[in-house]
């Protein structure tokens, strides 16, 4: 039986200057090597909801347990450190260093993580060689790798912000709408490479996507508004 990777209790969270909570759940559980799509619509907390898991954001009260530690027993850097060791985040907006290449940026959760870089590779010749098959598998390679991250189209950073999150096989993998800017071919071979990459490695996949015809492909949809207790807020 597999254990619980990532498990909520009672947690309740909402952001400043706002009157009520955007999240009140009463327990979540995701046992580790299985893929979750989180749906919802626009501001019933699905970004709310990664950043708890990513322990960028502290929740009001409960726990929010990654590995069976709690993030709230952590200190700023503990979270850093933790974060980077076990999990790889494809943010809305790519977060990519525009001035770094494109491999570059990609290796950069082995400079953060010495866990990362040991899972990567023994050496820095075979973590670049990880990074080249990450960055080929999306469809990236030639003189792109080595262009500057700034120079790419939104859909190529896209996918280079993908194979950055997987490099190292972290334990858990968080995805904010990470196909919004491709194409259907484009956004197929991403979900193909993104759950055979969290398979093999037997990484936690958390999915947050507004388009429904990927579901079908993840072992458990989560409706984001059926397990929130806090009151839906109106979207405008
Ligand atoms: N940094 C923040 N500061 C204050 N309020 C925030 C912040 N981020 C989100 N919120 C509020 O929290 C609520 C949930 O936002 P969240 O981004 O989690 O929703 P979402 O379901 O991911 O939306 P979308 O699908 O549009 O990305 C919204 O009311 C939003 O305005």
């Amino acid at each position: 039986m597999s254990s619980a990777l990532v498990r909520l209790t009672e947690v309740r969270h909402g952001w400043p200057g706002q009157p009520r909570d955007v999240l009140d759940i009463a327990t979540l559980e995701l046992p580790a090597g299985q893929t979750a799509f989180v749906r919802g619509p626009s501001g019933c907390g699905k970004s709310t909801l990664l950043a708890l898991l990513a322990g960028v954001q502290r929740a009001r009260a409960g726990r929010v347990d990654l590995l069976g530690q709690d993030w709230a027993g952590l200190s700023a850097s503990a979270c850093d450190r933790r974060r980077a060791d076990h999990i790889g985040i494809v943010f809305q907006q790519f977060n990519l260093l525009p001035y770094l290449s494109v491999l570059d940026n990609v290796l950069l959760p082995c400079r953060l993580s010495a866990l990362r870089a040991q899972r990567a590779g023994a050496d820095a010749a075979r973590r670049e060689r990880a990074a080249l098959d990450l960055l080929d598998r999306v469809g990236l390679r030639g003189d792109l790798v080595t262009r500057r991250a700034d120079r790419l189209s939104v859909g190529q950073q896209q996918r280079v912000a993908a194979a950055r999150a997987l490099i190292g096989a972290p334990e858990l993998v968080l995805a904010d709408e990470p196909t919004s800017a491709l194409d259907e071919a484009r956004r197929d071979a991403f979900m193909d490479l993104l759950l055979g990459a969290c398979a093999e490695a037997g990484s936690t996949l958390v999915f947050v996507s507004h388009d429904a015809r990927l579901a079908p492909r993840f072992d458990h949809v989560i409706d984001l508004p059926t397990l929130n207790r806090a009151p839906q807020q109106e979207v405008a």
